[in-house]
């Protein structure tokens, strides 16, 4: 097959920062994607309903027809109320948990899952989801094994005290997620385009990588295999939400370099040949365009994306150009043939 056309896709986790970097970031998942669901995790972040309708004002001016579907960021004196509103508002489509000190931007984040108790039960009765970054913070807990403990000692536990609650699994690495989230039901996770194309080796073997530096980092190759086979899938628990998180590069290339991988420029792409290699074009549809779409209560987008494939491989820009510095789009490290028409 050389070309394919499916339902607009919509990015189901992405990060578009402020100022100069959401100028610069946004008409890039504007290109492709219809909608988004946007990370708060600025500095400081979106906690409160009126910080998350100002913020989306400015991502509004930045990429004009582009929807972001805005997110709070769950700190342990979230006001329920507040919540409630932007939410029955139609404003507010998820709240995100960062663990306290998990990864970029959590340190205001949860430490206390008891204080969080009022606004998770006025969610679980709204039907309003709960996306987690889902890795313990324990220093003992080895970083690769961080999202597996979170899942049996925070995640269970927590959705067996309040079973109602809807839940994605934000950017799942492991098969260990892979299969806690195939329950489905009210649960459901997110699978990025990198996890589905890196594995640590990537990182590390020859030389470290900054570029594939993420978090969750990148695990074993057998749970890059599973998450290609939770992605292609079809299966309605699984769906795409990028994780594109861009730094500029003095800060990714750096001694204590910053996690995120910035996808936005060419996930599109890279998703066709990664289901075109599993033999699962037919599926790419449900896991951009329908499957979050569904979780999230929303019409499949009415617009169209073609894909085509060319006989030579397509080039990207190495970098984008933004007012805070250069950021680096994500190498796959082989030749890409597809592109958006
Ligand atoms: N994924 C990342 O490595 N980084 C994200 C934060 C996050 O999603 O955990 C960021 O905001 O930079
Ligand atoms: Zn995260
Ligand atoms: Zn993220």
């Amino acid at each position: 097959m050389t070309q394919i056309t499916i339902r607009r896709p919509d990015d189901m986790h992405l990060h578009l920062r402020d100022g100069a970097m959401l100028q610069a970031v946004a008409p890039e998942s504007a290109r492709d994607f219809a909608r988004a669901i946007i990370m708060p995790n600025l500095v400081p972040p979106v906690v409160t309903g009126a910080q998350a309708a100002a913020y989306r004002d400015r991502i509004l001016a930045a990429a004009p027809g582009f929807t972001p579907l805005m997110t709070l960021y769950l700190t342990e004196t979230t006001d329920p109320a507040d919540v409630a509103a932007a939410a029955v508002s139609g404003l507010v489509k998820a709240v995100k948990l960062y663990p306290a000190g998990a990864t970029t931007n959590s340190h205001g984040g949860v430490r206390d899952f008891d204080k969080v108790m009022p606004v998770l039960e006025k969610m679980a009765e709204i039907g309003l989801p709960l996306c987690t970054h889902g890795e313990v913070t324990t220093p003992e807990v080895d970083i690769f094994d961080r999202e597996a403990v979170f899942i049996d000692t925070v995640l269970d536990p927590l959705r067996r005290r309040i079973p109602e609650l809807r839940v994605v699994m934000e950017h799942i690495t492991t098969e260990e997620g892979v299969a806690y989230a195939g329950q489905g039901g009210n649960l459901a996770a997110t699978i990025t385009t990198h996890h589905l194309i890196i594995n640590r080796n990537h990182i590390l073997v020859g030389g470290i990588k900054p570029h594939y530096y993420c978090l969750p980092v990148a695990k074993r190759e057998k749970h890059r295999l599973a998450l290609r086979r939770a992605a292609t899938s079809g299966s309605p628990a699984y769906f795409l939400g990028t994780d594109s998180a861009p730094h500029v590069d003095a800060l990714k290339e750096h001694a204590c370099g910053c996690a995120g991988c910035f996808t936005a420029t060419n996930t599109m792409p890279l998703l066709a040949h990664v289901f075109e290699e599993e033999g699962a074009l037919d599926r790419l549809e449900a896991f951009t365009s329908l499957n979050g779409a569904a979780f999230y209560g929303l019409a499949p987008n009415e617009a169209t994306l073609t894909l085509v494939k060319e006989p030579a491989p397509v080039t990207f820009p190495a970098k984008i150009e933004t007012g805070a510095g250069p950021v680096t789009v994500f190498d796959p490290g082989f030749p890409l043939h597809w592109r958006c028409a």
